[in-house]
């Protein structure tokens, strides 16, 4: 198993002359130059990832980080709390939104227990639990450094182990009552961004239960003093166990040069983490749905990102990687199937000369 460490010092970037031939090829494929958009960068980013220019994404998984959160005490959250468990449970039969969505794509799922605030019984759940859910951030800190650094060697973990069963493409989840809150207070720390704008209604909230959460979220920053440029630090402080595992996946990713794909605004927020403690672990990472909670906007214009789908989903999960899953496997068949200039011999036996 690496360490976070050993994993953060042997991140390389994209493979430039594999980013080079990919364009070149792509480019000659049988289209005006461009004219597949983003399909095209997708194809040749894939390349940049693996080194080499043709890509298979048959075999997918997501990893779902699953962890409770001690800031729902505060009344942040519209959803009771056990939902987490539940919905952790369910997905492990498949029968949740990201677990249908999952299946739809051919994609796998590992459930990852990396903080659930309860003991059950589910032998198909990874019990990687680091802590029975984070303390409430409100009060004190929600988890120390060394449980911060423990839940992202678990995500590095989890990537390693998908790599070594042949998953080809890795999409992130998260299952956590209250995550939102700390996604937003985590952006807000790193950033200096006002609770105005980076706090939103999460899974649905009242207009004077939004008023109250971004007064939690205030008044937690200004209790745990988190500094700014240590990632680990606000992570730690006021972040939750499912980011810093998701985080973990990201340069757990960008360490074995695998690719992997952002889901919705927690999903996210871990990849910012990531990519301020290496930013070359942006050159793994695609986009899939824009998530409607006001600080994913602002999550990717720090990333310098777009997201590839529009569909007004807020579910999280998993289920917008699940959906990008089927456009990055579009963008792989283009780049693989599509005939070149080259290829193709001017073949005239097909016209018929009206004029004679
Ligand atoms: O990813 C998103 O876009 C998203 C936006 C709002 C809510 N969620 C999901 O809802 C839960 C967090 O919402 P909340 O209001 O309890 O903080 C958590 O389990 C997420 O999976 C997810
Ligand atoms: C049922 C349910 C499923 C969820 N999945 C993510 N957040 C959720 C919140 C609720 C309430």
């Amino acid at each position: 198993m690496k360490t976070l460490d050993e994993v953060l010092k042997g991140i390389k970037g994209a493979d430039q002359e594999a980013l080079e031939e990919a364009q070149k090829h792509m480019d000659g494929l049988i289209k005006p130059l461009g004219s597949l958009g983003k399909l095209e960068t997708m194809a040749v980013k894939m390349a940049g990832i693996t080194g080499k220019v043709k890509n298979q994404v048959e075999k997918k998984c997501s990893i779902v980080m699953v962890a409770d959160n001690g800031i729902c005490e505060e009344g942040v959250a519209g959803s009771p709390q056990d939902i987490t468990l539940i919905q952790g449970m369910n997905m492990t039969k498949g029968i949740c939104g990201m677990g249908v969505l999952s299946a739809h794509a051919g994609a796998d799922i590992k459930v990852v227990d990396i903080g659930i605030m309860s003991d059950y019984n589910n032998d198909k759940v990874y019990n990687r639990k680091i802590k029975y859910g984070t303390d409430n951030f409100a009060k004190g800190p929600a988890m120390s450094r060394e449980e911060a650094i423990k839940a992202m060697e678990v995500g590095i973990e989890m990537v390693e182990l998908a790599v070594s069963e042949g998953y080809q493409l890795i999409g992130t989840g998260e299952m956590g009552i209250g995550n939102t809150s700390s996604t937003s207070a985590v952006f807000m720390a790193m950033t200096g961004e006002s609770a105005e704008n980076a706090v939103g209604k999460g899974g649905g909230l009242t207009d004077e239960a939004l008023v109250h959460k971004k007064q939690v979220i205030s008044h937690a920053l200004q209790l745990n003093h988190p500094n700014s440029k240590d990632p680990i630090d606000v992570v730690a402080k006021v972040g939750g166990l499912d980011i810093a595992g998701m985080a973990g996946c990201f340069l757990g990713a960008a360490y074995f040069r695998a690719p992997i794909v952002i889901d919705g605004v927690i999903s996210a927020l871990s990849a910012y983490v990531a990519a301020q403690m290496n930013p070359l672990v942006k050159d793994f990472i695609f986009s899939s749905h824009k998530s409607q909670e006001p600080v994913y906007d602002l999550i990717f214009k720090e990333l310098g990102m777009e997201p590839i789908l529009e569909m007004d989903m807020r579910l999280g999960e998993g289920t917008g990687c699940a959906l990008a899953f089927h456009i990055i496997s579009a963008a792989c068949a283009v780049m693989n199937n599509m005939a070149t200039f080259d290829d193709i011999k001017y073949d005239d036996s097909y016209r018929i000369d009206i004029r004679k």
